[in-house]
């Protein structure tokens, strides 16, 4: 079905606001005969705020509303975080467009007035950084080993005001997210992703829509380089099945015409992590992130 009006669903957070304005704007230069309205609907993954995403039900959450306006007709297409879609893709809602990817990195995150200096004491920032990333804390740990992490859950903007209200000494958080809500000033530091894996899809915007839409006017957003790595890295989560509480990580880059992918696969019985790396052919890259995935599971059991 083609349209000339096109309703855009985004959850009410600053951040996912944001993002999806970015895209909006990006649809409006390609496609100037096109009207777009934005929707902000409410998410159970906003809603509930004082337990760990791990423990109410993962990624799910924060999609399942917009899933529903999209299958009703309240919106024609969904702004998210590919970070926070589920691995498994709902046929009738695909991905249609991916944009070219923001910084995938992590950063960290200190306190209004702090600085971070090189080569200076830092056990200070470590003594209780807030993150509840279950990938986030064991790569912390293995790049400081006498870092202590504590939960923290709300969105971006909720999130660095407990900061400096004093109640962490530090906060790790995906570089893109402060980039967008216009605070890349609040990056003390950013951490490298061969330090700290990011999550998978982390940085990318991710563009839902029903599957019945006529996608044509997204095909100047999309951006292959992306696609492909996306596609690793969200293979690689997939065949591994960790449920979201795992400590899984991967990203991939691409140059010319190859791909390569670093994961960390984390074995939940025997508490083992590894990480390892792969390179081939860009156009297999769902089938790298597969190869990889097994290859790390069978190294460690
Ligand atoms: N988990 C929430 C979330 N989902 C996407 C981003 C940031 C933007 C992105 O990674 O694309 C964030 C915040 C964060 O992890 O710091």
């Amino acid at each position: 079905m083609k349209k000339n009006k096109i309703v855009v669903g985004s959850r009410d957070s600053k951040l996912a606001v944001m993002q999806t304005e970015i895209v909006m704007k990006e649809i409006m230069r390609y496609n100037p005969e096109i009207e777009l309205e934005l929707i902000t609907l409410k998410t159970t993954g906003d809603l509930i705020l004082d337990q760990s995403l791990d423990k109410i039900g993962g990624k799910g959450l924060f999609v399942k509303e917009l899933d529903q306006a999209l299958l009703d007709g309240r919106i024609d297409i969904a702004i998210h975080s590919l970070k926070d879609m589920p691995m498994e893709e709902n046929e009738e809602l695909p991905i249609v467009a991916l944009p070219k990817r923001g910084d995938a990195r992590d950063v960290l995150v200190l306190p209004q007035g702090c600085e971070f200096v090189e080569n200076e004491d830092k056990a200070l920032y470590y003594q209780n950084i807030g993150s509840s990333s279950a990938r986030r804390k064991l790569q912390i740990k293995k790049l400081i080993p006498d870092a202590c992490t504590s939960i923290v859950r709300g969105n971006v903007i909720t999130r660095l005001a407990k900061l400096d209200r004093g109640e962490y000494s530090s906060l790790i958080l995906a570089a893109a997210g402060l980039q967008r809500v216009g605070l890349p000033q609040r990056i003390s530091h950013f951490i490298s992703v061969e330090e700290m894996i990011p999550a998978a899809g982390q940085g990318i915007l991710s563009i839902q829509a029903r599957r019945d839409l006529d996608v044509e006017f997204l095909k100047y957003i999309k951006d292959d380089n992306t696609t492909y790595a996306a596609l690793a890295e969200r293979s690689f989560v997939r065949t591994l099945d960790g449920g979201c509480s795992s400590p899984i990580a991967a990203h991939a880059t691409v140059e010319g015409e190859y791909i390569k992918l670093i994961g960390l696969y984390y074995n939940e019985l025997t508490t083992e992590h590894r990480v390892a790396e792969a390179v081939d052919r860009k156009e297999r890259a769902e089938i790298v992130g597969e190869q990889l995935a097994l290859r790390l599971r069978g190294e460690i059991g």
